[in-house]
């Protein structure tokens, strides 16, 4: 085991003691060694954060934009060298398989890339004016300073997802990682100094959401939000931003739909289901929460599900053949655990797992066994809430119209997945699917060119691509007269 680190916060560009002494203990969910402790910011912290960012605010926005995208192809180039170092804090963090912290490292590079690439298309425009000679522009300028608020699944990607389009529109940024996952993030504002990004145009606090996540909320040099998280905290963050009419970003649960018609190619369908459904523990917001399959194939398909489900390795998330790590907190166990109890109860049948991991290294961590339901039906909690959990729940639906009804049942909107080869149900289950982000015949992961969206619970502005970095500037209109 090795010593645990200790972290300041991190504020005009150098590591800033908090004005208190106290420290959260950071732990290794695979095993619950201490990794670090980590500074927990008071409002005092948080307000003087936010004045740098302010402070900086002028200068950098003042740049062209290719030269704030040089800054940020600067930091890809350290995270691309520093792959290894920073996929085994994500991996020590948050418990995923190292080869899966290497892939949200690449995103992390392919997310902040996007910005750096488009900044220089945050085009406005020119409109004929209202009055002879005149011309009325509109132009696209930064917001001011913005906050990041983020969650300990894709600790670095989330970072990242903000930090590049919020730096390369000119904004100055402010964030605050998950109380359990700080550190990759804390490693990339290391990278920023190596960088040579301007003081204070990127900051970190750290510490609790009720606390530190507020202050940052309700600060009036806050402009914008951007949060990834729950559904109850995104309407508390809303609620909280309202106050000073701010802009919220919010990128919350999911309860996808996973539909696989009689027509599917079968093999793939159960690959991409075990894959959208088993990465990272479970703990996605794309995750396949629910799977319907069409009755005429359910047998087949259940059968190579269980052959799939059962060769899942589930251990030490540092070996290279580990498929799946321990859930982030003991907490999180719990709920889940729970979960599957109520399943039970309302009439689930369980065919794997259904329990906590124990005996050996298991016992260190918040392990649990890759589970499969079935008899599972459209009214029971595990259909309604989000498991974010290694949870299969499998669904037989009797026809087409069955599985799109059964689909839309659901309060949340982000992602949904369908296997068919019929273009004719392609194209009425895009039309007809009530969800932000559809994946055809293919399992999930966004693009950073793509647009992460979701309706409905599953909250409110979208990230990335083009739409996403435009949520990043606001507007201002010119009536040019000579
Ligand atoms: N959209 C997604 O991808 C995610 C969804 N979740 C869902 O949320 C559940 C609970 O996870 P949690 O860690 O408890 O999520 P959470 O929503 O409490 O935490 C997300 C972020 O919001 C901050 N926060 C919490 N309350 C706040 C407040 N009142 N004001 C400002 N900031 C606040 C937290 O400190 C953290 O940085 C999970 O079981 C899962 O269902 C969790 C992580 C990511
Ligand atoms: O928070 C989530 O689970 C999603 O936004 C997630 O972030 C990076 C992954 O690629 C997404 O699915």
């Amino acid at each position: 085991m090795t010593k645990p680190t200790t972290h300041d916060l991190f504020i005009g560009g150098e590591w800033s003691k908090a004005d208190n002494t106290e420290r959260d203990t950071i732990r290794n969910p695979a095993t619950g060694d201490v990794l670090a402790h980590v500074a927990v910011a008071g409002e005092s912290d948080v307000k003087r954060a936010l004045q740098t960012a302010q402070d900086a605010f002028p200068a950098w926005r003042g740049l062209i934009a290719t030269d704030r995208a040089d800054y940020l192809y600067r930091l890809i180039e350290l995270i691309r060298r520093d792959t290894e170092k920073l996929a085994r804090i994500i991996t020590s963090e948050n418990g995923k398989p190292l080869k899966e912290a290497r892939i949200e490292v690449n995103f992390a590079i392919q997310l902040i890339r996007f910005a750096a690439e488009n900044v220089r298309r945050l085009e406005g425009n020119i409109i004929p004016g209202s009055r002879p000679g005149e011309k009325i522009l509109i132009e696209k300028i930064p917001h001011g300073v913005v906050a990041g608020i983020s969650a300990w699944n894709f600790p670095l990607a989330l970072t990242a997802r903000k930090l590049g389009p919020a730096l390369a529109a000119g904004n100055t940024f402010v964030i605050k990682p998950h109380e359990l996952t700080p550190l990759s993030t804390l490693a990339l504002a290391e990278l920023s100094v190596e960088a040579g990004f301007p003081k204070g145009i990127f900051n970190v606090v750290t510490g609790g959401g009720v606390t530190v996540g507020n202050a940052l909320v309700t600060n009036p040099i806050t402009r914008l939000i951007t949060m990834t998280g729950s559904t109850p905290a995104g309407r508390k963050i809303m609620a909280a931003a309202s106050e000073g009419l701010k802009e919220v970003r919010l990128e919350l649960g999911g309860k996808a739909p996973f539909i696989v018609m009689e027509d599917a190619d079968i093999d793939a369908a159960v690959n991409a289901a075990v894959a959208a459904r088993f990465m990272n523990c479970g703990q996605v917001c794309t995750a396949n929460e629910r799977t319907y399959v069409h009755t005429a194939v359910y047998d087949e398909f259940l059968k190579r599900l269980r052959t799939k489900v059962e060769a899942l390795k589930t251990g030490n998330p540092l070996d290279e053949d580990t498929d799946m790590g321990p859930k982030i907190s003991a907490q999180e166990l719990e709920k889940v655990d729970a979960m599957v109890r109520k399943a039970v109860e309302q009439g689930a049948k369980v065919e794997l797992g259904g329990k906590r991991l124990t005996g050996g290294a298991y016992d260190r961590g918040n392990f649990y066994a890759p589970t499969l339901l079935t008899n599972v039906k459209g009214d029971m909690d595990i259909v309604q809430n989000e498991v974010f959990g290694p949870v299969l729940s499998l669904i037989r639906v009797k026809d087409f119209d069955d599985a799109i009804t059964q689909a839309n049942n659901s309060r949340y909107g982000l992602s949904a997945y369908m296997f068919t080869q019929d273009l004719k149900n392609i194209m009425r289950m895009t039309n007809e699917l009530n969800f932000g982000e559809i994946y055809v015949n293919r399992e999930g992961g966004e693009a950073a060119q793509g647009f992460h969206h979701g309706y409905g619970d599953s909250g409110i502005g979208g990230e990335d691509g083009q739409y996403g970095l435009e949520a990043y500037v606001d507007t201002k209109t010119v009536y040019l007269n000579a």
